[in-house]
């Protein structure tokens, strides 16, 4: 029975999800605070953490950086709401398995669950390399994604470093694999790495190794993930998360091709080609003095730049169709199309969150989809509550339907922008928050 730690400060609803999770044969442990939360995290194992983003004693942030430190196999799902959509994906960065928002739809979180569940069983701690078999994707056809897919075919043959640099979720770990299925490393194991999701001797151990004894709790020899890649291709995933000390192993194993396990004094020679990717701005951390620039150069032999899904044009549906497909099969649902309505809300939608928010809200209104069309009481509130169709544009001399038209189309825009965070809206717009309310109001735009 899979023991599971909520982290929780609202009693009514910590109350419904324990009742719900044990309903479900889970055993839970439940805490309000993230002080208790962390109490709770060193007092026994847990297997999985479900915890709130925001806690009256701080930010489930907090509890997520801390597990990934401490244990880095705990599978952590955040919940969050709706307008903090901006933060989930800041979640995933820092190694959160997945996020969901609220309010929560229990079959939407039984699958997280689940999902979550068995990946951590597929990969144990200290397995010996998180090689993985590379699931089916899709290129696209935009402009944007045929000048990438181009640019990928040139550099894959060569044993260049390439250095893949995107937004959160834009598909970079794609870019990678792909990479490694076009070169001559390709029969060889691809292995990945969330450098994000480490840190300190975690780190050090897991890319180089260790040898028993190294550190407490070493028992016994560890090969890192340099060894497990040998012939291969070692995917570095959030590398500008590495600390200052792993940066300098990385450039000698890179320079001088041998790594040396932690508490050795033997080199072992490795023949791997590095991939690493980025969605910070490397060349500022660099500028800052949080990235070594040696390091930088010897990463940045050939960049390759992911598109944000916004960019992609008509790209945009070939993924949604793709993520239908993939939900239907998942969830045993035969979903066929999306309204017209529907259709509409997500071309306008700015999909920061890239790929993976588009796959999280295809999945979701799946879920909540019996029929063949995906209507728009499917999509969280806030995204069809805010997009409605934009209004005609007054035709002939009407200053004011024009003004208005105008005013109405650029709160949209701004909403949109600050992900529907009214006060920072307000504060652009410059009006007060009151003020904004009652635009919204005259111009439909609370749904
Ligand atoms: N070409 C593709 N075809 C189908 N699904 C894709 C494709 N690219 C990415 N995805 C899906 O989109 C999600 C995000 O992709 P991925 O994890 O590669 O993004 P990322 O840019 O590496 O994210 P992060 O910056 O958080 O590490 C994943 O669920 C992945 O399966």
């Amino acid at each position: 029975m899979a023991h599971i730690l909520l982290v929780e400060d609202d009693l009514t609803f910590s109350l419904i999800l324990e009742g719900f999770l044990k309903k479900q044969n889970f055993q839970v442990k439940v805490t309000h605070r993230l002080k208790d939360g962390l109490k709770a995290l060193q007092e026994q194992p847990y297997d999985l953490l479900l915890v709130d983003y925001r806690l009256p004693d701080g930010i489930g942030l907090d509890l997520l950086k801390e597990c990934k430190a401490t244990a880095p196999s705990l599978p952590v799902i955040m919940m969050t709401s709706f307008q903090d959509v901006g933060t989930a994906v800041r979640a995933m960065r820092l190694g959160a398995f997945d996020y969901i928002t609220k309010p929560v739809n229990p079959d939407e979180l039984l699958m997280v669950l689940q999902e979550a569940l068995q990946a951590k069983t597929s990969t144990a701690p200290s397995s010996p390399s998180p090689v993985t078999p590379a699931p089916s994707f899709i290129t696209g056809t935009s402009e944007a994604a045929q000048r990438l897919q181009e640019m990928i075919q040139l550099v894959a043959p060569t044993d260049m470093s390439v250095l893949i640099q995107g937004e959160s979720g834009t598909g970079k770990e794609y870019v990678a694999r792909t990479t490694h299925q076009y070169s001559k490393r390709a029969d060889a194991p691809f292995v990945a790495i969330d450098c994000g999701a480490i840190s300190g001797d975690i780190a050090n151990s897991e890319l180089f190794g260790h040898v028993k004894g190294a550190f407490t709790g070493a028992l016994q020899d560890k090969q890192g993930l340099f060894e497990a890649a040998q012939g291969g291709t070692l995917f570095l995933d959030e590398i500008g998360n590495l600390s200052y000390e792993i940066q300098m192993k990385l450039l000698r194993a890179l320079q001088e091709r041998v790594v040396q396990p932690l508490g050795s004094t033997v080199s072992v020679p490795v023949n791997v080609r590095v991939i690493a990717a980025t969605n910070d701005d490397l060349q500022t951390s660099v500028r800052n003095g949080d990235f070594r620039e040696d390091l930088f150069h010897r990463l940045n032999e050939f960049s390759l730049k992911v598109p944000a899904l916004r960019h992609r044009g008509e790209d945009l549906f070939l993924f949604v169709n793709y993520f239908i497909e993939q939900a239907n099969r998942e969830l045993d649902r035969n979903v066929q199309t999306l309204s017209e309505g529907v259709t509409a809300i997500f071309s306008q939608y700015p999909w920061l969150g890239n790929l993976r928010e588009l796959k999280n809200v295809v999945r979701r209104a799946v879920l909540l989809s019996p029929d063949e069309v995906i209507h728009k009481q499917a999509l969280p509130d806030e995204m069809h509550l805010l997009y409605p169709q934009s209004a005609p544009k007054p035709e002939g001399p009407d200053l004011k339907a024009l003004q208005e038209a105008n005013e109405r189309e650029l709160i949209l825009k701004t909403l949109q922008e600050v992900r529907y965070n009214k006060s920072k809206a307000a504060r652009l717009l410059n009006i007060d928050r009151k003020t904004l309310y009652h635009k919204l109001e005259k111009y439909h735009l609370l749904g």
